[in-house]
Formats: C-alpha cells, structure tokens, sequence
C-alpha cells in the first residue's frame, strides 16, 4: 500500500470515530426537552445547549480541516485535529478536535518547516516539534482530500503550498468564503494580533484583507470573550453590496450579530439625519462619470473633500468646540421674578465647576434643572399664598425664555453656525472661518443652504457631537473593522476613535487602489500619527491569493508604468492562461468578442464572469446589448444591495472589493482611461481569479502593454 492510501485510510477510520462521537453526543443533547419556561438559570442553561447543539450540527458535517502532530517537549504526543469548533470526546471529555482560534492551533498556521516549534500560551511559551501538517478535505460527511503540506519522513521535507494552490483554483461562488484550513502565516500574525491596538494593514489587491478581517473578528470573540460581544463590534465597508457580498463568512465561523454598514449610514443615524448623504450611484457618478465636473475639480487646489477630511480641519473644530464651551453660558443675570436674581458668575461657578467634567450638552442640561431646583427653594421663602401663585408663574415664563437664551449644542446646528448659515450666530466664527480655504467655505456654505450634508461633512458633524455630548455604551464599540480604509481620511478614523474601547481598530486597505483622489490617504502614516506608537502596529500583506501569476504580472505592469509605486503583489505559484489582449475598436467586433469571453460562465465552468466598463452609463448600453442577445446578465449600479453572481456588468469603480472567475474590461483606450486612471484600471484587472480579457481601442493609455 502506497504511504498516501494509508494515510487516506488512516484518516478515513479516524473520521467514522470522530463522526460516531458528534451523532452521540448530538443525539444525547437532543434528548433534553427544550426549556420554554421563565427560570433565568434554566433559560441560560438552555441557550447554552442551544449553541452546543449548533455547534455540533456543524461539526457534524465537516469535523475538521487539518491535523498537526506536535511533540511538546517533556509530553505524551497526541495529534491534533483543528476545526471551526472545538469538540471534545464523550468518554474522557478530552479535547477531539481543537477550535482554530485555540493558541496551540496557531501552530497550525505559523508553522514554516524547521526541527522546532513554539506557541503562545497563557502560561508561556510552549516549544516542541512538529513532525506532520497534514490538510484534510471533509465535505458532507466524507473524506474527500488528505494532502500532507509537512511531513518530517517525506524525502523532501518542506511546507509546501500544493493544498493552497488546489484551493485557490476552484471557482468561487457569489459569496466571499472562510479560510479557515488555508490561513497563511502573514495573515495568522494579523488575524491573532492583540486587541487593544490600532491594526493597520496595507495589502496588495487579492492578498487577503477582508477575509483576514472578518477572521480577527471571530478570534477575538473567542480569546476575549468576557470583555468583546459581537453587537458592539461594526464592519464598515463601502457599500451595502460589499455587505451582502462578504455577508457568509461570519456565520460560517459561527459568528453572528456584528454590525455591517457604511460609514455613512452609521454617522447620518447617530447625528439624527433626516437625509443620508448620496454616497450611491448619485455620489459616485459625480466623480466618474462626469468628465467635465472630474476635470473642473481637478483644476482646484484642494478637494473639499481633502480639507475635510484633514487634521487641520479637526484642529480648527478643537478650537470651534473651546469657544462653545467658553461662550455657551447666556451673558445674563437669571432673574426668575423681580428682585430676586442668580447672577451669572454664580452659574458660572457651577458651569466651570461642579459640572466642569461633564460634556457641555450635559452641562446645560444639568444646569438648567439646577436653576429649577434652585427657583424651587427660592420659591418655598414666599411670603403668602398670592405672592407664591404670582411668583411661580413667572419663574415658569422667565425658566422658558432663559432656556432659550442658551445655544443648541445640536450638532447639525453648531455646524450650520460655522459655515454662517444661522441668523443670528450663537458664536463669532469670523477668525474660525478665515482658516477654511475659501473654495471650500464657499462649497459648503452652498451645500448647507440647500439642506444638503455632503458625505464629507459627516466626520465634522460626528465630532460635534462627540464634542459636547455624552457618549454613552449604546453608541461605542468594542471594536472598529474599516475596510477600503485608503478612502477614509485622517480625520474619520480621529472621530472614530471617539467612538471605540481602547483603539481597538482593524484598519485595512491598498494605497495602489485609492481610486478617490478626491478623499483619502497617501500614506499609511496619515493614519498611523493619529496613535501613540505603543498603541498601534502596522503590517504588510504582499502575497496576493486571487488572481493567476499571468494576471498578477499583467496588472503589476500597469502599476509600474501608471504609479510608479513599489506595493507590487507577489504571486501565489498558480499559473492560468495568458491575459487575452484583444483589439476592439467597433462595438460590433466587441461584443462578438465579450460573447466569446462569456462561453465558459454560459457552459457552466465558471460561475461569475464580469464586464467592467469606465462609466455607468457604459454599463447601462452593455448590459442592454447582452439582453438584446438574448444573455441574462446583472447590472450593478451603486444603489444595487445584492450581489447574484453570474455574468455581472458593473462599472470599474464599483468592482473594488469583489472578484470574478474571469473579467472582461473593455474600452481600455486612452479616452476612456486618462493618465490618472491607472489605479482604476489595475482595480479591475485584479479582480479576476483566473482569466483577463482586456479589450483595447485604437490610441492605448501608455501604462497599457498589449502584448504579452
Ligand atoms: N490564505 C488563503 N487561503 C485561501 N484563499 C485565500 C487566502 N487568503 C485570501 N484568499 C482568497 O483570496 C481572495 C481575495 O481575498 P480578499 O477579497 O479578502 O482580499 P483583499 O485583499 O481584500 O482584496 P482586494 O483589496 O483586491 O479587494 C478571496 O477569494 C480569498 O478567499
């Protein structure tokens, strides 16, 4: 018997046990009546098996994926078999199969070859030896796949990337999956990172930062499971598309109950806006699209959007927020009827004092019941029953018109204020304004007396609140995921650290796919200063798992020539077709071409084939093309909040974040893609998994090679 049948043999009798104790104890849990009664110790007993009995429903399907023979020193050796759950045996209630997030299943994962191995445990640093590393392939119940990636009695003992490889060549679905059995070193370092740190990550298109994400998630729900719970923690990804897109992955880890949304979404509902700002197809055509809007704003020295979006912005709003605090308190004396009177260095005193720690929305608050509390005890010295009624009614009139002395310390309002959009100022901004540039102040100032709050608005309002209110546990989190973190601004994740349990972020993104220059980072540095150095790492994802190397070198060429920048991906040893360079100069020779490209999504070979033109409006013809032809297709525009997989047509700029068996761009001429577009076309190149069609015109932007 060859050694690969025995150890396929071997792991087919270790898998009937495993399953044979699962059903077990599934069945015994079955048993127990489910408790439907109001004893709270009954009903958390109750959930708890509720979680078991899901958990082993799971398990029961696919125990787990790898096993890893590590001899620690001094001890007994015993496999370990790592799955999405951990499961122990009936009999000796040992550990059967260890849950991927456990500190001896890092080995698992960081494990590169080598006589010695250690892990992190909480009581120190395990070291041993690791004589197996071995993936295993169970699917509904049978074993289907043992490939050993590290054996010490191989002849060429080495932890090779074949599994990774057969893994990365399936086709994948409408969904982003787990990676659990696949985790690579570099990603595993991240994924189990300490809590308390801003994590930021730059990583190549396809290297895994999403995915890697959403697997930190579900670690730290597991390693710090007394301090994190899964609704205090927020996803917030560019569009509720992206959400549905990656929507699989949590609860494939067993992980449910976090929060996905925009930015957008999330600011404009703890502001109280009535209306969210158009970040959907409205927004983004704006600045894609619309050539002549795209070539006006670029002629202006700065992005409103950049200014906004900077820390001088947060420094001016600092200022703006002393000058609240300061000025806040009416210059008047409270007289509640005549001849008796509070002076206003005596609220003062209370103001600055007594109050002084609370925010200055809270302050007032509390003032005012204060100075109702006090008019209370003056009222109580009356000397009759007439002059009390008569006194008191006054009070009740004088405490209104008091009140109203104050400013609204409402957000929306203190803004307003700044850019001069109320009558009659509760604070001089004069000196305030003067340091806003004034393209800017004028653009806002605009915006803001049509009712309209830009996107780039949101940051400043957020911390207007965040300024003079009490943040209380309903609206911060334990921890923060951005991801297309390049899009957000300094001063976003400023304000978003208001908002979150000791810098607890997840920041992760790719400086060579900022295709807003409107808004965004340069550098990671922007985003790193906003930390202590203690309290923030930074690392680097350069492996990208995605694509082919074909399509990988092909797109790295793009980046070289357009961007000049060093961020190139290394490629995974995965080789596929060359990129097919087509020319199609006529629509006629281009959709006989598209049809051509779609033959392998139409037979079913693949199962998501995407036509990524320049524009929406591009979109709209193509897609109306394939329907004439009779071709069911998907039009993705920026309001879209589901993603169906199949023949997708989408603008380029909308394609960030997703992936596709094969990706057809078209129109790639120097009309269409500027000399500033070649992050855009490189996004769209890098979204396919196996197969680049690039269709080009007649004059080729010149970071465009058409002959490989
Ligand atoms: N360790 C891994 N094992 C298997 N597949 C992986 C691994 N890491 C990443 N992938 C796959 O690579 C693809 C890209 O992952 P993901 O979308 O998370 O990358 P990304 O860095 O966010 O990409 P982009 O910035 O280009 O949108 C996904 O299909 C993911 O499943």
């Amino acid at each position: 018997m060859s050694e690969f049948q025995s150890a396929y043999q071997e792991e087919e009798r270790k898998l009937d046990r495993a399953l044979a104790s699962i059903d077990d104890q599934l069945q015994q849990l079955r048993s127990i009546p489910v408790y439907i009664g109001d004893d709270f110790t009954e009903q958390a007993l109750e959930a708890s098996r509720e979680g078991q009995r899901q958990k082993l429903i799971q398990s029961a399907q696919e125990p787990y994926f790898g096993r890893l023979d590590f001899e620690e020193s001094g001890r007994e050796f015993m496999p370990l078999y790592i799955g999405k759950a951990g499961v122990s045996d009936t009999v000796g209630k040992q550990p059967m199969v260890i849950d991927w997030r456990a500190p001896v299943a890092s080995l698992f994962y960081s494990f590169t070859g080598g006589d010695s191995a250690s892990y992190e445990a909480p009581e120190g640093l395990i070291e041993g030896k690791v004589s197996l590393k071995r993936n295993i392939v169970i699917r509904q119940r049978k074993l289907e796949r043992v490939v050993d990636t590290f054996n010490e009695n191989a002849d060429t003992p080495g932890v090779s990337d074949e599994f990774l490889v057969y893994r990365l060549g399936e086709n994948k679905d409408n969904r982003l999956r787990d990676i659990v059995s696949t985790i690579q070193a570099e990603q595993d370092q991240i994924i189990r990172a300490l809590k308390n740190t801003a994590l930021i990550i730059q990583g190549v298109a396809g290297s895994g930062k999403t995915t890697v994400a959403l697997h930190r998630l579900a670690y730290l729900l597991y390693q710090y499971k007394e301090q994190i719970r899964a609704e205090r923690m927020v996803i917030f990804a560019p569009n509720l598309m992206f959400i549905d897109y990656i929507s699989e992955v949590l609860p494939e880890l067993g992980v449910g109950d976090i929060q996905q949304c925009t930015f957008t979404d999330w600011a404009a509902k703890v502001i109280g806006l009535m209306t969210v700002p158009a970040d959907g197809s409205a927004g983004l055509m704006r600045w894609f699209d619309d050539h002549a809007r795209k070539q006006e704003i670029r002629t202006e020295q700065i992005y409103p959007g950049r200014y906004k979006g900077s820390m001088e912005f947060k420094n001016l709003l600092d200022d703006y927020l002393l000058r609240i605090e300061a000025e806040c308190v009416p210059q008047v004396d409270f007289e509640p009827w005549d001849g008796n009177r509070l002076s206003r260095a005596e609220i003062l005193e209370w103001f600055e004092g007594e109050y002084k720690y609370y925010p200055v929305a809270r302050r007032k608050e509390r003032l005012l019941a204060r100075i109702h509390r006090w008019v209370e005890m003056e009222l109580k010295k009356s000397p009759s029953a007439a002059a009390l009624k008569e006194r008191k009614k006054k009070a009740q009139q004088r405490e209104k018109a008091y009140a109203k002395k104050w400013p609204e310390l409402d957000s929306f309002q203190l803004y307003r204020n700044l850019f001069q959009m109320k009558k009659n100022a509760d604070f001089a901004v004069e000196d305030l304004q003067a340091r806003i540039p004034a393209a800017v102040w004028k653009e806002t100032k605009d915006s803001l007396k049509n009712g309209t709050v830009q996107e780039d608005d949101l940051a400043a309002l957020l911390y207007l609140f965040a300024g003079v209110n009490e943040l209380d546990s309903t609206l911060t989190f334990d921890h923060i995921v951005i991801d297309e973190a390049q899009d957000f601004s300094p001063f976003q994740v400023a304000v978003l650290d208001r908002f979150v349990k000791g810098h607890s972020f997840t920041i992760l993104g790719d400086l060579s796919q900022g295709i807003h220059y409107y808004k965004g980072i340069d550098d990671w540095q922007e985003m790193q200063g906003l930390f202590a150095q203690e309290e923030t790492a930074y690392f680097a994802l350069t492996r990208s798992y995605r694509s082919t190397m074909e399509i990988i070198e092909y797109a790295n060429e793009i980046l070289k020539r357009g961007v000049g920048t060093d961020l190139l991906a290394v490629p995974v040893f995965r080789s596929g077709d060359p990129v097919r360079l087509e020319h199609a100069q006529s629509g006629e020779s281009k959709l006989k071409l598209i049809k051509q490209a779609l033959t392998k999504v139409l037979n079913g070979e693949y199962r998501t084939t995407a036509i990524l033109t320049r524009t929406l409006d591009e979109a709209k013809q193509m897609y109306e093309s394939l329907t004439a032809e009779g071709l069911i297709a998907n039009l993705i525009d920026g309001d879209k909040t589901q993603y169906a997989g199949g023949i997708s047509v989408l603008p380029v700029y909308l394609s960030k974040g997703l992936e596709f068996d094969a990706v057809i761009v078209t129109d790639v001429d120097a009309q269409h893609y500027g000399p500033q577009d070649a992050k855009l076309l490189y996004v769209g190149c890098t979204r396919a998994l196996h197969e680049l069609w690039l269709l080009y015109g007649d004059q080729i932007p010149e970071y465009v090679v058409t002959e490989v």
